[in-house]
């Protein structure tokens, strides 16, 4: 592709050549390609990454798992139901989520292996042998690519290459299988809900691959409340900044409002009881990746970001502190399904 020029038109999400970056052919095309990332990040928050260095055949694969996964029965999936603590990092296992009427979204959520006190509810390896296996190795490849960007990131913003990674060497990411099941429309708009609600991201960053249905929605930059379809390219991730990358860039980097609402419907010949036709939306598979700093690490705002006339907008603050306080106030009564 190669085409690292920055385009609102239509899709506000810019593609940039990601391979410029990892594989560059000179030190100034390194450079400009860090700089079109951070200027994608500092408008609308998202950018589209191609020859990203994650191979199309291992991202089939983790939508296959996923969709495996998925398809168990209710009975093994509740196997690895875990209650959501109300603080902290550690969501793990399985959800299902249903604001007023049908369940609208499935999630299964692992982080890393390590911590007793957190294990990840794996499904019985009987039941779906070598999941757990590729799930962690999956989390390894997409660990090494979010380490790729933030060096991107800070070469961008003219800081050590280097500058972020002694805050992720704990592995406290989460990756996420998404599954939106096919509901009918009607369902879906009556209990006024969205298949996810417009939020931001609370972590440094997100890496999300999204299937070919589409339905993923970002607020444009310069017209807030006005959100943009910004749908699926083959073989591209879509990355956004969380909103404690943006505290710790003193608002340089934005975290973006975005959603996921009902994709175009498909031509169905389903019925309803009476007979008539209903119109079902496609089901939709999505698997975010949330980048997250070592709990214990103090997050302030990096040099550069502020100065005598631009003072820091922030304090300090570690990142179980941060995370904590962000998940309690952006609690939103969920109907988990129990
Ligand atoms: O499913 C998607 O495309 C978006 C998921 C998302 O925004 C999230 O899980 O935070
Ligand atoms: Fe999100």
């Amino acid at each position: 592709m190669g085409d690292i020029g920055i385009d609102f038109g239509g899709n506000p999400v810019p593609i940039v050549d990601f391979g410029l970056f990892l594989n560059p052919p000179s030190a100034d095309m390194k450079k400009t390609t860090a700089g079109a990332i951070v200027q994608a990040f500092s408008t609308v928050g998202f950018v589209y990454l191609v020859n990203h260095g994650i191979s199309q055949d291992e991202v089939d694969e983790c939508y296959d798992w996923s969709k495996k996964f998925f398809a168990l029965s209710v009975e093994e999936k509740m196997r690895c139901l875990r209650v959501h603590p109300p603080t902290g990092p550690y969501h793990r296992g399985f959800s299902g989520v249903s604001n007023s009427g049908p369940v609208v979204r499935q999630a299964f959520e692992m982080s890393r292996d390590d911590v007793p006190e957190f294990p990840n509810p794996w499904p019985d390896e009987s039941t779906l042998p070598h999941f757990k296996d590729f799930c962690l190795a999956f989390f390894q490849t997409c660990y090494k690519t979010q380490l790729d960007i933030l060096h991107a990131i800070a070469l961008g913003l003219g800081l050590d290459e280097d500058h972020f990674d002694s805050y992720h060497t704990q592995k406290e990411n989460q990756l996420r299988f998404l599954y939106y099941p096919s509901v009918d429309e009607q369902s879906l708009r009556s209990g006024d809900e969205e298949r996810l609600d417009a939020h931001t991201d609370i972590r440094t960053l997100t890496m999300l691959f999204q299937d070919e249905v589409g339905g993923l929605e970002v607020e444009d930059p310069y017209n807030p409340g006005v959100f943009r379809s910004s749908p699926p390219i083959k073989g591209a991730m879509i990355v956004n900044i969380g909103d404690l990358l943006q505290r710790w860039t003193n608002n340089t980097l934005h975290s973006p409002m975005h959603r996921v609402r009902a994709p175009p419907l498909k031509e169905t010949t389903e019925v309803d009881s009476t007979g008539a036709k209903v119109k079902m939306t496609p089901p939709r598979y999505s698997i975010p990746y949330f980048a997250t700093p070592n709990l214990d690490v103090i997050i302030d705002c990096v040099p550069g970001s502020w100065n005598e006339t631009r003072p820091k907008k922030y304090e300090p603050i570690n990142t179980q502190d941060y995370i904590d306080l962000t998940v309690k106030s952006k609690q939103k009564t969920y109907n988990y399904v129990k």
